[in-house]
């Protein structure tokens, strides 16, 4: 049964399904089956799974990037037909303009978009600068992405998405291309950026796509473990853990249990995935 819908909920999904026809074979691919959501306004959702679960189809059906073939997506109780302001989507690659600065990439929807309409070039340029300096670029606003680390990349692809004012942040591994020290220091810096410390209604409703266990545990509210061949939701998992999260934070057993919950609902898909014929049995508990 679909959940009631609250007067929060910022996104809804009912009984999604999308199949992909293969137009030279006519073979079809159910990529997702059933799906059915209800988000939060505020809410930072992160989607775990196998590869090939579908996570990046339901990512693209909420942009508006691809269509459902059954059921419905809902913003605000309003159908999602097509791409749309209110949902910024940010993906691994950081997508910048090469030969664009830091500050014309930031700008590049607020000048040349939609996202632009009813500012003044000066409110543009205000708005510009206030994003930069959130992602901490001040200081880098002339230089070309080429002369940008990875991590660097990465902010000015969120600042970018943040300076054209979406209510829904839509983020396919933004961090995924990221080295493992870098990615630890964004994770805390994309918090402190969606307001983690602020009130719920200030805060963007947020869907992130990870490979990483522990990435989704320290980001989000509300964890989605999906399953694969058909990509399904299997399990809802709520992260109890108190914000702020910072460095404690992956400190914290509590931490180290969900991780654990959550690696234990997908580790038999996970190395089936990696081309393994089984997951090898658990370790047995160590006798007291
Ligand atoms: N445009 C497409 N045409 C045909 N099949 C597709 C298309 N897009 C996705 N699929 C198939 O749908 C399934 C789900 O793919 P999707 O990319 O959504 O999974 P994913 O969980 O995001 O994968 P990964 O973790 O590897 O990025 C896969 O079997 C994939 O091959």
């Amino acid at each position: 049964m679909t959940p009631q819908a609250t007067p929060t909920t910022k996104l809804r999904l009912r009984s999604v399904s999308k199949s992909f026809i293969q137009p030279r074979t006519g073979h079809t691919t159910l990529a997702v089956a059933d799906v059915s959501l209800d988000i939060a306004s505020g809410e930072f959702i992160c989607i775990v799974g196998p590869s090939g679960c579908g996570k990046s189809t339901v990512l693209n059906m909420i942009a508006g990037l691809d269509t459902p073939s059954a059921g419905a997506i809902e913003k605000d109780g309003v159908a999602i037909t097509g791409p749309g302001a209110d949902r910024g989507v940010m993906f691994q690659d950081y997508a910048l303009m090469p030969w664009q600065t830091v500050q014309e990439n930031v700008g590049f929807g607020l000048h040349h978009g939609t996202p632009g309409k009813g500012f003044t070039t000066q409110q543009r340029q205000e708005r510009v600068r206030h994003f930069v300096e959130l992602v901490g670029l001040t200081g880098s606003e002339k230089k070309y992405p080429h002369q940008l680390s990875g991590g660097m990349r990465q902010r000015v692809a969120l600042a970018r998405l943040l300076a054209n004012g979406p209510d829904v942040l839509l983020m396919d591994e933004p961090l995924g291309a990221l080295d493992a020290q870098t990615r630890l220091v964004l994770q805390q810096e994309l918090l402190r950026i969606w307001g983690q410390t602020a009130p719920r209604a200030q805060r963007k409703t947020a869907i992130f796509i990870t490979h990483d266990i522990e990435e989704a545990v320290f980001l989000a509210d509300r964890v989605v473990v999906m399953s694969s061949h058909p990509g399904r939701v299997r399990a809802v998992i709520d992260i109890d853990l108190p914000r702020e999260r910072n460095e404690h934070t992956r400190a914290d057993p509590r931490f180290g249990q969900l991780s654990e919950q959550i690696w234990n609902l997908i580790r038999d898909e996970a190395w089936r995935a990696a081309g393994a014929a089984a997951a090898p049995p658990e370790a047995a508990a160590t006798p007291a």
